[in-house]
């Protein structure tokens, strides 16, 4: 397979080519708009920079751990204001897909490993829940992991869990192994993310992977680089993909999601990948690399 090397935008022309080029700019969020509670150097003035060139803005983020309103209070905190409409996440692509694409019956239930935000956006979309944040189910004693009748619960959701422990994971493999009619689904398959520092923590792949192991079959995912995240976009904003371009920071997340898209894509190099990924032998090249969005700074404090 033939794949070009990518471009490294360096001038006030380059740069300004990337803003001519492109009018929806998708951003991915950990590793690129910030790492943990540590927003990234200029993203701020960047984004703004952005929206006062009239271009479409849409964050996609595979962190399932926050509704996509908790996402919003976030980029408040650091300045930005976003409309909820413009970010989605790997819990809402999650909840829109078993809401209306499974269509899971009313009666059933999907049992959850993970935390508040995904949960609240099952809810909010109808759909029951159980595990998650059940105190009953966030013991790190091994007790009661009797499943009831396994056929009350169409789907395993796993996802980012801090609080992941043996009796979530038991319930859940209870679950799909109990019921052979038991969808089995994850939020993303990340199996990294940085946090301040530049440190990788385990993801939800990552954390998933016991499962996996034991089932001996892999989850439904909808996080990037799955298309059904871009299906969840489409239904909200008109994009065309010949002037948009995905930037992220995971090659196997966000360059394969552009490129699965037909996007265009840019890597920073703020979270989990570096240059040296990127050398004629990876698997995945982006069109376009630059050492962080805050370089794109570049352009308004050139232009008036
Ligand atoms: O597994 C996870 O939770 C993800 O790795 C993580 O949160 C990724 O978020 P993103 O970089 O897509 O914003
Ligand atoms: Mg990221």
């Amino acid at each position: 397979m033939q794949r070009s090397a990518p471009f490294f935008p360096i001038t006030v022309q380059d740069y300004q080519k990337l803003v001519d080029d492109y009018d929806t700019w998708m951003f991915d969020c950990d590793g690129v708009i910030w790492k943990g509670n540590m927003p990234t150097e200029g993203a701020a003035e960047v984004l703004t920079f952005l929206r006062s060139k009239g271009k479409k803005i849409i964050f996609v983020t595979n962190n399932p751990t926050h509704s996509r309103e908790t996402f919003k209070k976030k980029f408040a905190r650091m300045g930005v204001e976003v409309a909820v409409d413009e970010i989605f996440s790997s819990a809402y692509a999650s909840a829109v897909y078993i809401s209306s694409v499974m269509k899971i019956p009313k009666e059933k239930k999907v049992y959850v490993i993970g935390m508040h935000g995904i949960e609240e956006e099952l809810k909010e979309q109808g759909i029951s829940v159980c595990g998650g944040t059940d105190p009953a189910d966030n013991t790190l004693e091994l007790v009661d992991t009797e499943i009831g009748n396994p056929s009350d619960v169409a789907a395993v959701l796993a996802s980012w869990d801090s609080s992941i422990n043996y009796t979530k994971l038991s319930k859940a493999f209870q679950y799909l192994t109990h019921n052979p009619d038991c969808a089995f689904f994850s939020s993303d398959d990340d199996l990294t993310y940085p946090v301040e520092g530049g440190v990788l923590f385990l993801g939800t792949g990552a954390l998933s992977s016991m499962i996996r192991y034991a089932l001996g079959r892999e989850p439904v995912s909808f996080g990037k680089p799955s298309k059904t995240m871009f299906e969840c976009i489409a239904a909200k904003h008109k994009i065309d993909p010949s002037r948009t371009v995905m930037i992220g920071d995971r090659l196997d997340a966000d360059i394969a999601f552009g490129k699965n898209c037909g996007v265009a894509t840019m890597l920073v190099l703020t979270g989990v990948a570096s240059l040296a990924d990127v050398s004629d032998i990876a698997p995945i090249m982006p069109d376009l690399v630059i050492p962080s969005i805050g370089d794109l700074r570049i352009l308004s404090h050139s232009t008036s």
